[in-house]
């Protein structure tokens, strides 16, 4: 939790002329009632007007001084609170950018919007109570206690019973409340999760209608969230009856000792008027702790969550021994006996493989479905580091090289693609930051998508919504190929990208792409596809199964003919 707060240390000068200007308006709170005493016993009961007047214009003083106090603090202490916000918002942004796909993974995108937004309001809601009446209220009842026995310290000596009484009353449900708000932040995750779910995907909820269901969801996910959010706004209601309670009771007390004591004249009415004004403001102050209760343990549970976040360990880190001058320059590839197995599973997805792969080769990689294709791409930009073995590009292992010159030699296109919101230009301008206008029109001409671009209304400068969803699926892979052209890569990596395209259109494709002269990695379920690579890699079960010519894996591979098979038939499968 230290973690989040350290950031408040840039406001800490404006922290405290914004603590002084609360003790200001403090001093004034507590100075009150002790002149409204004198005021009575000195003025209103003698009948002297001067003194009235006299005691009555300090006051007034007074309480214009707290006016503005109160009024600068608050200007302060949004101040703080805004900048705070702002601050954390951007070191936690920087930390999930930095974020591994295992981090990932702990971390679901529905759990990182509510820390991004709810748990960071809650702690900005904590640190401007903490500036304007956190310390206030406490100091208001230890201030007013003391004074109050400074008036007349017989009548005082209820304070010693109720004070107490209250407060340990009150940590109790603090500590209760922290557990109870945690778990709520939990539910609002929740549901956060259940809607992104429906929002991403309400298309294909109403082609299954299948929005009861989700519905039900959605409302299981809520419900919960009410149950826990009443549970604890119960707990923190429950203290208030109690605070009322003993708070008339303690005035009624002083009302009635207070008496018999200006009776044996041992007080003045002046004093009880005084001693009966700050156990009002005490009391008040101690109801206040209800809010305050609700804040801290909302503040708590919040912080928590947020140093979660930003203490994560990262594990793909650059190592520190990264060699600077390494760079890839043929785009030669190498696996030794490498094994992989994610960090939630217990067995390996990829065993043992050895390939090596030239400089400029084109090779395709065929498999079943969950055979590690897409695994075994990611260990090439470090995506997911191996668990055993060794990844070499250029003769150098892949962990050695500086993260951002091995991520710039690669040109990766991922299985279901992503654009951004913004153009059609800005999304294939995202390979590369400089790309002049007629490589961005280069580099869509070579994936195939400048005509139907160029047909578009406003061309490239069409806006793509969220997600990209006035384009269709072979249109966004092509964008997001010409995305991965762009930049020029060394070693091309297309996992399944041009699945959604005609032949006719991938066999251009795939000349465009021969003249980059890159290697290309493409992972493939079309035979035709595999066809035109220089080698093809059959996968089976995470192993590497057989490797060679389209020619010879008919020869030599069941599994590659069946897969032929399944696709053209067995007459036609031969005639290929
Ligand atoms: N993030 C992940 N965490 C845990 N297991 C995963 C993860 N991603 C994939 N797997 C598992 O690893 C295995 C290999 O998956 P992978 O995505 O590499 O297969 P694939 O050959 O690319 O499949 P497809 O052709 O369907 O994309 C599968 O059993 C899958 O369930």
């Amino acid at each position: 939790m230290k973690h989040v707060f350290k950031y408040l240390k840039p406001y800490y000068l404006h922290m405290i002329f914004a603590w002084a200007l609360m003790l200001t308006e403090l001093a004034v709170e507590l100075m009150l009632p002790f002149f409204l005493g004198k005021m009575i016993d000195q003025g209103i009961v003698t009948g002297d007007l001067d003194t009235i007047i006299y005691w009555g214009s300090i006051m007034v003083g007074l309480a214009l001084l707290s006016f503005a106090a109160g009024i600068i603090n608050s200007f302060y202490s949004a101040h703080v609170t805004f900048r705070f916000g702002y601050d954390i918002r951007q070191k936690l942004f920087e930390k999930v950018q930095a974020f591994s796909f295992k981090n990932l993974n702990e971390y679901p995108t529905s759990s990182l919007i509510t820390r991004f937004t709810n748990d960071i309001r809650m702690i900005q809601n904590g640190i401007f109570m903490g500036l304007r009446i956190m310390l206030r209220a406490p100091l208001l009842v230890l201030g007013g206690v003391i004074m109050a026995f400074i008036v007349n310290w017989r009548i005082a000596l209820i304070f010693l019973v109720t004070v107490p009484l209250l407060i340990g009353f009150l940590l109790l449900i603090v500590k209760k409340a922290g557990k109870l708000f945690g778990k709520v932040q939990e539910r609002l995750d929740n549901v956060n999760r259940v809607m992104q779910e429906n929002l991403s995907g309400i298309r294909l909820i109403k082609a299954f209608l299948r929005k009861k269901h989700e519905t039900n969801r959605f409302m299981g996910a809520n419900t919960e969230l009410m149950k826990y959010t009443k549970t604890s706004l119960r707990l923190i209601e429950t203290s208030m009856p109690v605070l009322l309670f003993v708070m008339n009771m303690s005035l009624l007390f002083i009302l009635w000792y207070g008496n018999i004591e200006v009776g044996r004249g041992n007080a003045q009415v002046g004093d009880v008027a005084a001693i009966i004004n700050y156990a009002l403001r005490v009391s008040m102050a101690i109801s206040m702790f209800g809010f305050l209760t609700m804040a801290i343990a909302r503040m708590k549970a919040s912080a928590e969550r947020i140093s979660n976040v930003l203490d994560a360990e990262i594990d793909l880190l650059e190592a520190d021994d990264a060699n600077d001058q390494y760079r890839v320059t043929d785009g030669a590839v190498e696996f030794s006996n490498v094994s992989f197995r994610y960090p939630s599973l217990k067995e390996d997805v990829l065993s043992e493989l050895s390939f090596t792969v030239k400089p400029k080769e084109k090779i395709a990689i065929i498999g079943a479905t969950g055979s590690g294709k897409t695994s075994l791409f990611q260990l090439i930009p470090r995506l997911y580091d191996v668990s055993e073995g060794t990844v070499y590009l250029d003769g150098h292992d892949v962990r050695q090289f500086k993260m951002d010159h091995l991520r710039r030699a690669i040109g990766f296109v991922p299985q279901a693609p992503l654009l951004f919101t913004g153009s059609i230009r800005e999304n294939i301008r995202w390979g590369k930051n400089d790309a002049t206008e007629a490589e961005i029109i280069q580099a869509a001409k070579d994936a195939q998508i400048h005509d139907t671009i160029a047909d578009l209304p406003n061309g490239y400068d069409t806006k793509i919504g969220q997600k990209g969803v006035n384009l269709s699926g072979g249109q966004k892979q092509r964008v997001s190929i010409a995305r991965a052209l762009i930049r020029h890569p060394k070693i091309l990596m297309l996992d399944d990208s041009t699945s959604a395209l005609d032949l006719k259109t991938e066999s251009r494709l795939l000349d465009a792409i021969h003249d980059y002269q890159c290697t290309t990695l493409i992972v493939t379920q079309k035979v035709t596809t595999a066809m035109s690579a220089d080698r093809i890699f059959l996968m089976d079960d995470g192993e590497l199964l057989d490797v060679g010519r389209h020619d010879e894996l008919m020869k030599t591979s069941d599994l590659y003919r069946k897969i032929v098979e399944s696709q053209f038939g067995k007459e036609g499968a031969h005639e290929l």
